[in-house]
């Protein structure tokens, strides 16, 4: 049944049948968008929700998996679409957030790392790109893009974990994304990068230590996300500027998408706070992706309000 399917995580080869499954069974609303491929030549494919065809919509993109051990992240992502599909029509915020906004969902940013982690290292972080000059593999993909590029936060030794690329962009996956998102960017509006753990809710910048042009919103709006969590499932998750909440991390995917116009951007930190960090068993894969979508819900409703 949906129910279990929904539960566990699942292989990239069982994702890519989803997305298959997702698009056939839903041919009015899904379709699928090839935005690129990985370094070893893998499809980077992302769903668009489309309930309606009112002209000159806007839009709003999810990206998952970007990080390869954050195996709740993509788990989210399949959430978010089955939930969108099951319930538009049925609960009145998913279709007021439908009705006024295409959604693109991209469950799995970095499929190479992805796969590794299911066959080789669960605990792989990058990508599986290849450095010259340099036996270490793979770039931090939150720290390849062009903002404030490879500054304190990131490092520039290809071993590193936060290794930032060659240059900006330099990494097939990131340049896809950011593709993407400056081609589309008149009409996405809202930006969410969902990673694990610790549970936060973040928005520009990591970069610097400056506070966005519009902070106060982005604030009151992780705010109330934060609220609902804590009222609907008692969980506390933190919520503020990244370098404030967390720490320096520059080239990331939000604080880029916000310079290039998406002025509402998001990072969350779903589950849990570390007692089984990036390992949470898939029991508890229900609560996390009902926290994350609740936090989603509630930003998108403001941002459906003030444009
Ligand atoms: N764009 C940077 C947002 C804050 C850091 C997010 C975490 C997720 Se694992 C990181 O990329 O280190
Ligand atoms: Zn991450
Ligand atoms: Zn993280």
């Amino acid at each position: 049944s949906s129910q279990t399917f929904y539960e566990r995580y699942h292989s990239l080869e069982d994702i890519y049948f989803w997305i298959n499954r997702t698009i056939q069974d839903n041919p009015a609303t899904v379709s699928v968008v090839l935005i690129g491929s990985s370094f070893e030549k893998r499809p980077l494919y992302a769903l668009k929700l489309s309930m309606n065809n009112q002209p000159n919509k806007k839009a709003m993109w999810i990206d998952c998996g970007i990080h390869a051990r954050e195996w709740i992240s993509p788990a989210f992502c399949l959430w978010f679409v089955q939930y969108s599909l099951s319930f538009y029509k049925r609960n009145h915020d998913i279709t007021t957030i439908l009705d006024n906004m295409d959604v693109y969902v991209l469950p799995v940013m970095n499929p190479d790392g992805y796969h590794y982690t299911w066959t080789n290292n669960r605990m792989w972080r990058k990508n599986r790109s290849a450095s010259s000059g340099s036996s270490c593999i793979g770039v931090d993909l939150n720290r390849n893009f062009d903002a404030n590029w490879c500054t304190e936060g990131a490092s520039n030794d290809p071993c590193s974990e936060i290794y930032c690329g060659a240059f900006p962009e330099s990494e097939p996956e990131s340049a896809a994304v950011a593709n993407f998102l400056r081609n589309h960017r008149d009409s996405i509006q809202l930006y969410f990068s969902i990673h694990s753990y610790s549970q936060m809710l973040l928005f520009p910048f990591s970069c610097t230590m400056d506070e966005a042009q519009n902070h106060a919103d982005l604030l009151e709006m992780a705010k109330e996300a934060s609220q609902k969590i804590q009222r609907y499932y008692r969980n506390h998750y933190k919520y503020g500027s990244g370098s404030k909440t967390i720490y320096l991390a520059p080239g990331g995917s939000d604080d880029w998408a916000y310079n290039t116009g998406i002025k509402y951007s998001f990072t969350f930190e779903l589950q849990d706070r570390g007692r089984y960090g990036f390992l949470l068993p898939p029991n508890y894969i229900s609560k996390a992706c009902n926290e994350a979508l609740i936090a989603v819900k509630t930003i998108a409703l403001r941002v459906i309000e003030k444009t």
